[in-house]
């Protein structure tokens, strides 16, 4: 299936079965998707759960690498808990969990934790990117909807509160059917990363 970006087709290189379970004891199998020719060159990877090769319009979720939060449950932002919840949603309802080696929203892990080092100075999330010469979100999403066409799965429903992630999804060609939010996961800690989210890229949180 062919996207509006110039960007060549991505092919799928690798599907392997992968049973996971939780910390917290919830469990599925998944369908872990490889690929070649996407255009950044990262090792991002799509999560086929639940009955996606049933589904005309599957669930997505693009969740962006956050090492801290996915892999040791940090609680300065909702990103361990998003994951554990889209897992777990799209299981249920069939579709692709999009895992995105965006770490920091496209900074890298170190320049995350200078800015967490600086958010702690006062700054904000993104006043702190600013002030270590990067962009307030360095995301970028073609090899997303590349990937979702070499998956064949070009109309969707979105899981997602961000309105960057919808715009840039449909300017690619992918067909945004339908946009679903994800729980609001708050804790003392992440408060105001979550209030950030809100007044500088129009999350659809409330809180
Ligand atoms: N630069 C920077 N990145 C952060 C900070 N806190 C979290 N992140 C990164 O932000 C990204 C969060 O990604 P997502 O969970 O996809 O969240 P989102 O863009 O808010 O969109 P939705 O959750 O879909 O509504 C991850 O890459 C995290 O590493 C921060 O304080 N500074
Ligand atoms: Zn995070």
């Amino acid at each position: 299936m062919s996207l509006k970006v110039q960007a060549p087709a991505a092919e799928i290189r690798t599907q392997v079965r992968v049973p996971f379970r939780f910390p917290d004891g919830y469990t599925t199998t998944a369908d872990v998707f490889t690929f070649t020719g996407l255009v950044d060159g990262k090792e991002h990877l799509a999560i086929g759960l639940g009955d996606y090769r049933d589904n005309p319009i599957p669930l997505v979720r693009p969740h962006s690498e956050c090492l801290t939060g996915d892999v040791f449950g940090s609680e300065r932002c909702d990103c361990g808990p998003q994951l554990r919840e889209a897992v777990e949603h799209i299981a249920q309802t069939g579709g692709f969990l999009l895992y995105l080696r965006q770490e920091g929203r496209g900074i890298g892990l170190y320049a995350k934790l200078d800015a967490y080092a600086l958010q702690d100075a006062g700054l904000d999330t993104y006043a702190a990117n600013r002030a270590l010469g990067h962009g307030d979100d360095e995301r970028d999403y073609t090899a997303a909807a590349q990937m979702l066409a070499a998956l064949d799965a070009t109309k969707i429903k979105l899981l997602t509160n961000n309105p960057d992630k919808v715009a840039q999804l449909e300017e690619a060609g992918i067909t945004v059917d339908e946009t679903l939010p994800t729980q609001v996961h708050l804790s003392t800690s992440n408060a105001r990363y979550l209030r950030a989210k809100v007044d500088h890229t129009k999350h659809t949180l409330v809180f």
